[in-house]
């Protein structure tokens, strides 16, 4: 029953992630806590709290009845319960009210960073930085100076600033059912028996008892309660990129023509950035079938643009339109269908490598020779054949605990696995589109060479955009030049077009690399 239960909410969480798209997971990022083990912990205590519930109504019962029964009536009951309910009223949870938690204190937050430095994906860069007693000494500096400030969770900290009259009042509600047994020994020691007060003190110890570990299970209680909604809500989480209802491409279109893409004063903002706009009024026409390089330095909107474009994010403002429709009324399915894209962001899965090209075309995953052929445009058969296990080879998952393959392979290799992915997806003969941001980057000039060679072979019915740093392979071929600075699109045209304005900012970045080759100055 158990691992039933835990299957289940794992099957959830697993299917609502697969489900969710950019935008939305960072609207949501606060469910990453949300794990099949957590709702389990959760339910748990549920359970546990249940049972207190029903001990404590029970012991209740008891005592009510041995102090009528021991003639101390319904008033000995009511101070027994003093405590326990005053502490019910007094309770002071910060679960009870809708709160946000910002870290303000300079020294915990960088005590915080510290810490986290302490994790596995910065051994490397600590051990050859030499930085290791750097972050000892940065780290003790920064616990002194937080000096007595908890480090406590918040909702620890908030309970314990209620006010000392307050908590004194609470702890004087204990003491009342001993100023009874003290009273009536006093004025009227008739009324106790040496036994009925052991029994009643013993009976109210425990109901006592029941009270506070109940009561302090009503704030996690309703954490629990809360967290075991929140998997319910997971599923029912809307994305944010909306679905349309048009087909891609329109049946009336022909077959063998690309993407034509327009961006009317397009806009955008990252979800939650409050910075600067990462594209700010772009206005581009790309005609079908064109091969188009970006071009620009870091953070000028590149890799931004080509989201918009794959819809991984839609505009804050403006409009893209995908062969004159706005591009939210298509079926998303089917957009993605026919785009490919090649990122430096894309990861290998931790499957076999022959699925790992497989998958750009996943109903023809196993189709040996179509997964061979997408290896060499790509560009990894030569190295993974030299691999004992071949296309077999499951690289080791970082992320799994009971992995016990040793085998990795270099950021070049691995970017030659996503290229034939990318070679793969052709196969589906729908895409239209190719995105290669920065795809290349990770190759030596001989492979980055042929993949563009390959791709450009392969352009036949597709609109081809490509990001890059790096003149020359790319620039000498493009139709169409889009230069961005700061988010704008500052210019446009051919190389040579460009490269007649020597002010212009693609004179510039060309010019400077240029440079690099030929003359010592910086
Ligand atoms: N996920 C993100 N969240 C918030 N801001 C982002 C995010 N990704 C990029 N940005 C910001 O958006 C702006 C444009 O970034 P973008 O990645 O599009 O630039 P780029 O031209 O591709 O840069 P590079 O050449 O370094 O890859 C930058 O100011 C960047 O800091």
């Amino acid at each position: 029953m158990g691992n039933r239960c835990f299957h289940y909410f794992e099957d959830l969480i697993f299917s609502s992630n697969l489900r969710a798209d950019l935008p939305t997971i960072h609207d949501n990022n606060e469910d990453e806590s949300l794990s099949a083990n957590a709702i389990w912990d959760h339910f748990t205590n549920v359970m546990d709290m249940a049972e207190t519930g029903i001990q404590a109504v029970s012991l209740l019962a008891y005592i009510f009845k041995l102090a009528i029964s021991s003639q101390h009536g319904p008033v000995f009951v009511l101070l027994c319960l003093c405590k326990p309910v005053i502490r019910v009223f007094l309770w002071r949870s910060l679960w009870e009210r809708a709160h946000v938690v910002e870290a303000t204190d300079s020294s915990y937050i960088r005590l915080r960073a510290l810490k986290e430095m302490g994790v596995e994906k910065y051994r490397q860069d600590i051990i050859s930085g030499n930085i290791g007693e750097y972050i000892l000494r940065e780290h003790a500096q920064a616990r002194e100076e937080l000096g007595e400030t908890s480090m406590g969770a918040p909702w620890q900290i908030y309970e314990s600033t209620q006010s000392f009259g307050l908590r004194v009042m609470k702890d004087l509600a204990g003491d009342l059912t001993m100023l009874y047994y003290a009273w009536n020994a006093v004025f009227g020691p008739e009324k106790f028996s040496l036994a009925s007060i052991a029994m009643l003190q013993h009976s109210e110890s425990i109901l006592r008892r029941t009270f506070s570990n109940g009561i302090n299970q009503i704030g996690e209680l309703r954490q629990s309660m809360n967290f075991m909604k929140r998997i319910y809500g997971i599923t029912k989480i809307a994305n944010v990129v909306e679905d349309g209802t048009l087909s891609y491409p329109a049946d009336d279109q022909s077959e063998t023509a690309g993407m034509s893409i327009d961006l009317r004063n397009v806009s955008f903002s990252y979800p939650g950035s409050t910075s600067k706009k990462a594209l700010d009024d772009v206005t581009i026409s790309i005609k079908s079938g064109q091969l188009v390089v970006l071009v620009g330095a870091n953070g000028s909107g590149k890799s931004s643009l080509v989201k918009l474009l794959a819809r991984l994010y839609d505009a804050t403002s403006g409009q893209v339109l995908i062969d004159g429709q706005d591009i939210r009324h298509y079926r998303l399915i089917d957009l993605r269908g026919a785009t490919a894209s090649l990122t430096q962001d894309h990861h290998l899965y931790p499957l076999s490598l022959a699925e790992n090209i497989g998958l750009g075309h996943p109903s023809q995953s196993l189709t040996e020779n179509l997964v061979h052929d997408a290896a060499r445009k790509g560009g990894a058969d030569s190295f993974v054949s030299k691999l004992k296990e071949g296309f077999s080879t499951v690289l080791d998952s970082k992320d799994d605990q009971y992995s016990v393959h040793a085998i990795d392979i270099s950021g070049g290799e691995r970017q030659r696995v996503v290229a034939s992915r990318t070679f793969m997806r052709f196969t589906s003969g729908r895409v239209k589109l190719v995105i290669a941001d920065e795809g290349s980057s990770a190759l030596d000039p001989q492979g980055e060479w042929e993949l563009f060679k390959n791709l450009r072979e392969e352009r036949q019915g597709k609109t081809l955009v490509f990001v890059t740093h790096r003149f020359g392979h790319l620039t000498k071929y493009a139709d169409l030049i889009l230069c961005m600075k700061e988010g704008r699109l500052v210019e446009t045209g051919s190389h040579e077009e460009l490269m007649k304005n020597p002010e212009g900012e693609y004179f510039k970045l060309y010019d400077r690399q240029a440079r690099a080759f030929t003359t010592d100055v910086e």
